[in-house]
Parts: structure tokens; C-alpha cells; sequence
């Protein structure tokens, strides 16, 4: 089913039920979803099975960081389960990334987006002093981005808040997912570097992830058409 919306939901819940009757309220048309550690780690690979019979797109969250060979044979474990999107961190270096990307291309017919993270949207400058970088969340996002994008990532995971940085020096088809998005008037909860889903829109960002804001609310499905209406996307 085509999904005219850039809403990921991201599904963290502590089980399977849960999210599958979180799944269940949401419609693939307007919106894909997002399964991260948390999910995964607790349902295994039976999930995906379970959202793509749902109909939905997915991004498997699961920043892959280690040597390249055990990051692309994950990567190409992950594309043969069919999912949309996965990624890795860019941190692993232009190696593993380069391995990754590698990986994919060996698979016949894959259509899987291959994304890098950059800087955690959690993080900000003294997050980042503290491991030992001296660096704006800005100029590391730029840097890492700027090697995932030579490394053959399809895009990468920043804030939104590099949205437009991104988009101007590596051009408007290198994807931009970006995290800590927050519909005015939600709570940022450990979010450090947030935008609200028009801004993120307006800078640039081609898919943003909402867990809480939609997941957490009273009435997710009023939060997600609502940010769909917003946005100008047609139920
Ligand atoms: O830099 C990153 C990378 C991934 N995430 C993930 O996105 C969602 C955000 O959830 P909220 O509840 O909307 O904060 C979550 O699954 C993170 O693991 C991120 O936030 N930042």
C-alpha cells in the first residue's frame, strides 16, 4: 500500500501485543511505522512478519555499530526480511558503511534504504564535549553525514534542525529521517534537539518519527491525522 505521509511511527513497546494493537489502529496509508530495539528485542523477527501482514512499510531501527563484516551480513539479513528501511551508525566508519552498502547490492531486486545516524537527537554540544568531541551537534551532523553519503548510505538520521544544512550541501534526494519531532504543546520528554513536524517539514526532512507525541496521547489516531492534516496529506 502507498503511504502519502512522512510520519514514522515509532512502536516502542514492551511487547508484541501491544504494539500489534497499536499497529492495528493506525492505517499503512497514512503512516509507516518504525521497530526499534525495545520491539525487537522482546518479539524477535516475528514482528515484521506480523506489520507487514498489516500492510505497513517498516524501518528497522536497530543502528547496527560493529565490525563491517557482522554489520552488512545484519544489513543484508535485514533486506532479505523485506523491510523498508534499516540503518546503521555512521560512526562505524566509511568500512562498515561501505560493507553494508556492499551487501545490499548483492541482493537481487532489494529496495531497502540503507540510512546512517549521525548524532543521537537525544545529544547536544555538551553531550558531545563529554565523549570527547569538540564539535556543534551541527559540524559533527555535517562531517558524519557528508562520509555516510561518500560511504553509499541512501540518507541519514539527524534532527530536523540540520534538516536544511543537509539538504543544501548534499542535495535534496540524500534522505533525511529525522527523530525529535514534536507537535506544539508535547512534552520533549529526553529529546534535546526537536522541531515541530511543519518546521521539520519546511527544512527539508523527507520522513519524521513520532513515538510518544502519537503513541503515548490519549487519541493517537486524532495526533497522527491531525499532523497529516497539517501537513497537507490527503486521508
Ligand atoms: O537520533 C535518534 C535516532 C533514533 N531515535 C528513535 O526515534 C524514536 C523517537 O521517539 P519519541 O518518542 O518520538 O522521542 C525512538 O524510537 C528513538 O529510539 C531518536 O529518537 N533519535
Amino acid at each position: 500500500m502507498s503511504c502519502q505521509s512522512p510520519v514514522v511511527v515509532a512502536l516502542d513497546f514492551p511487547t508484541m501485543t501491544q504494539s500489534i494493537e497499536m499497529a492495528k489502529r493506525l492505517d499503512p496509508s497514512q503512516c509507516r511505522v518504525k521497530v526499534g530495539k525495545e520491539l525487537f528485542t522482546t518479539a524477535g523477527p516475528a514482528i515484521l512478519d506480523e506489520l507487514h501482514k498489516l500492510g505497513f512499510d517498516i524501518f528497522l531501527d536497530l543502528k547496527f555499530h560493529d565490525i563491517p563484516n557482522t554489520v552488512a551480513n545484519a544489513v543484508s539479513v535485514a533486506a532479505k526480511a523485506g523491510v523498508w528501511m534499516v540503518n546503521v551508525h555512521a560512526t562505524g566508519g566509511r568500512r562498515m558503511m561501505e560493507a553494508s552498502a556492499n551487501a545490499l547490492q548483492q541482493l537481487p531486486d532489494h529496495n531497502t534504504l540503507l540510512i546512517a545516524v549521525t548524532v543521537l537527537t537525544s545529544m547536544d554540544q555538551s553531550d558531545l564535549i563529554e565523549i570527547g568531541i569538540d564539535a556543534t551537534p551541527e559540524q559533527h551532523v555535517k562531517r558524519l553525514a557528508a562520509l555516510a553519503k561518500s560511504s553509499g548510505m541512501d540518507g541519514v538520521v539527524c534532527s530536523a534542525q540540520e534538516s536544511n544544512m543537509l539538504s543544501s550541501n548534499l542535495g535534496k534526494d540524500f534522505v533525511l529521517v529525522t527523530p525529535g519531532i514534536r507537535p506544539t504543546g508535547s512534552a520533549q520528554g529526553d529529546q534535546k534537539r526537536i522541531m515541530t513536524p511543519a518546521e521539520a517539514m519546511a527544512a527539508g526532512s523527507h520522513y519524521l518519527v513520532m513515538g510518544r507525541p502519537i503513541t503515548q496521547s490519549a487519541d493517537p489516531i486524532a495526533v497522527l491525522t491531525q499532523v497529516n492534516s497539517d501537513l497537507g496529506v490527503i486521508a
